[in-house]
């Protein structure tokens, strides 16, 4: 099996955010993603992250007014001394909490620019970001996102197109993050996705469909996908990112099948 990393805004959220790390560690994961981690010191995460014997394997930058919907910063016109601020404090956190992955969410569609205007905002955003990201050896990632369901006119929704902004990037430090969930209802065959681009996956994500629920509660094969992940010898985390069915302990079960 894959080594899980424990999305700690989705599981355990039973309980607050600062008592979820020694849930996750006690519940078996040796490492933890979340969206963000800003609303606490940084030391005080480390702090958390070091008692519980986790790692960080992952969480976002900053990614605008999240609360008035924003969804990031990257693709947005006239945003860039925002993004670079964002940058920075994620790096801040990054060298603090010992963490190699920075996931960078692109932005809803603006209204009023064109396709050409959104791409080239988000593609010197995602240089500038990975650039900073290098000079603390930690790898920058970008997320196709279903715009259909979950995030309604978000950019970056579709698997090729993010495999597409990769080689534009143009830097080895930007790989992609296959969130399975999203990838069943945008485009579906998730094992030749995966068999194709193993090299420029830095991270996976999972969930079922429909529901976004563990695994074992959808449409998607998730003991064929760990059997080929485990053949194909993809080293990296797969983070939990489900809400679960009923309670996140009741909904642990699948890890054992
Ligand atoms: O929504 C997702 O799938 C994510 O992984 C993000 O971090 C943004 O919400
Ligand atoms: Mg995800």
């Amino acid at each position: 099996m894959p080594k899980f990393a424990a999305n700690l805004s989705f599981l355990f959220t039973e309980q607050p955010f600062p008592e979820r790390f020694k849930l996750a560690a006690a519940a078996g994961f040796r490492g933890v993603e979340y969206l963000f981690p800003y609303d606490y010191p940084a030391a005080d995460v480390a702090g958390w992250l070091r008692e519980a014997g986790l790692e960080q394997v992952l969480f976002n930058l900053p990614a605008g007014d999240w609360a008035a919907g924003e969804r990031g910063l990257a693709c947005l016109p006239g945003r860039q001394g925002e993004f670079a601020e964002s940058v920075e404090r994620a790096c801040e956190y990054a060298m603090l909490l010992d963490c190699s992955r920075l996931h960078c969410l692109a932005g809803l569609r603006p209204p009023g620019h064109d396709e050409a205007e959104l791409e080239a905002t988000y593609l010197a955003n995602i240089r500038f970001a990975a650039d900073r990201c290098a000079s603390i050896g930690a790898t920058l990632l970008i997320e196709p996102i279903n715009s259909r369901i979950d995030m309604p006119g978000y950019w970056l929704d579709d698997v090729k197109k993010g495999f597409c902004l990769l080689d534009q990037v143009d830097r080895s430090n930007v790989k992609l993050q296959l969130d399975l969930y999203h990838a069943q209802i945008i485009q579906g065959d998730l094992a030749r996705t995966i068999e194709a681009n193993l090299g420029r996956i830095g991270h996976i994500q999972i969930a079922d469909n429909p529901g976004r629920h563990e695994p074992g509660t959808g449409e998607i094969n998730y003991p064929f996908l760990f059997n080929l992940l485990d053949r194909l010898g993809y080293a990296g985390w797969v983070g939990c990112e489900y809400k679960p069915l009923t309670t996140t302990e009741a909904g642990l079960g699948w890890r054992a099948q």
